[in-house]
């Protein structure tokens, strides 16, 4: 992936939370760069700091010291159309799609928002063939949800329906944030699979945010391991799994439950 040109750099990103006693430093001097096209997990514990990270790349929450670079140029976001220029190229889908949709609003206008988002004036028709096409996309249809309020969709559905917001946004970076929590072991793989076919069909970058560094094997190109604010180890996923190098990573490797031997829960 190194080949490819970076998209989103980051310099010694720190964030400190609280005062004194209470000050809790969640990210300490982290570096990264991620590329057009490229698939990065960063994977850790609980508290690693991983969501504060997305959430800094996101825009939503500001670094203590550090800078971060979009495309070359230092990311500004300081005025409504910048954060509006950004917010077009970068979306993301959280763990709790409960939390990410408007409940007052039907599954069309959530769908809707997103042809008006990108600025596009379309016939009805025209609007209800993309809505459509997103919904196939994900395996829903559209004529069966269009009429319905997010609380009336299961886990899954609503976690299908960010994926379709996503294939009508095009965005060039996604971060997906634990995007398969609330769905059983096949419908996860179908999930997975569906964000894999949005990278090769819009060469988006993907990051995602995970404690499963098996989950993170199968989707990535590359890895950064997260402890206690720090980056500990970065690079190709295969390299990273065959021969991790850090201890912290050996022992969240050794931790994935292997379907064929015998577990001990003593
Ligand atoms: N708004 C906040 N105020 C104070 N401390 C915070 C805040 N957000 C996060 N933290 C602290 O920063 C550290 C990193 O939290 P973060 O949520 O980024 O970790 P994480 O790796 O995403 O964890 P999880 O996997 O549980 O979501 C934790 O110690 C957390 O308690």
């Amino acid at each position: 992936m190194s080949s490819s040109k970076a998209l989103i750099t980051g310099r010694d990103i720190t964030k400190v939370f609280g005062y004194g006693k209470n000050k809790t430093t969640a990210l300490d001097d982290v570096n990264f760069v991620f590329h057009e096209g490229e698939i990065v997990s960063i994977v850790g514990e609980s508290g690693s700091g991983k969501t504060t990270l997305a959430k800094i790349i996101m825009g939503l929450l500001k670094e203590t010291a550090g800078t971060i670079e979009y495309k070359g140029k230092p990311r500004l976001l300081k005025n409504h159309s910048q954060r509006r220029e950004y917010w077009k190229d970068i979306q993301a889908i959280f763990q709790d799609p409960f939390s990410s949709f408007n409940m007052f609003h039907k599954v069309e206008k959530l769908l809707k928002d997103c042809i008006r988002l990108q600025g596009l004036k379309l016939s009805a028709d025209e609007q209800f063939r993309k809505m459509q096409e997103a919904c196939t996309f994900v395996n829903l249809k559209f004529e069966e949800l269009y009429n319905k309020y997010p609380f009336e969709l299961s886990g899954g559905q609503m976690q299908r329906l960010m994926i379709a917001r996503i294939f009508m946004l095009h965005p060039k970076v996604l971060i997906a944030d634990e995007p398969t929590s609330m769905v059983d072991a096949c419908s996860r793989s179908t999930i997975l699979d569906m964000l894999l076919k949005l990278r090769d069909e819009n060469n988006m970058t993907i990051i995602f945010i995970t404690h499963d560094v098996g989950l993170a094997y199968y989707v990535s190109d590359t890895l950064y391991i997260m402890e206690k604010g720090n980056v500990i180890e970065s690079g190709r996923a295969d390299e990273i799994i065959l021969n991790p190098q850090h201890r912290y990573t050996q022992q969240l490797i050794a931790d994935v439950p292997k379907i064929h031997s015998a577990w001990d829960l003593s």
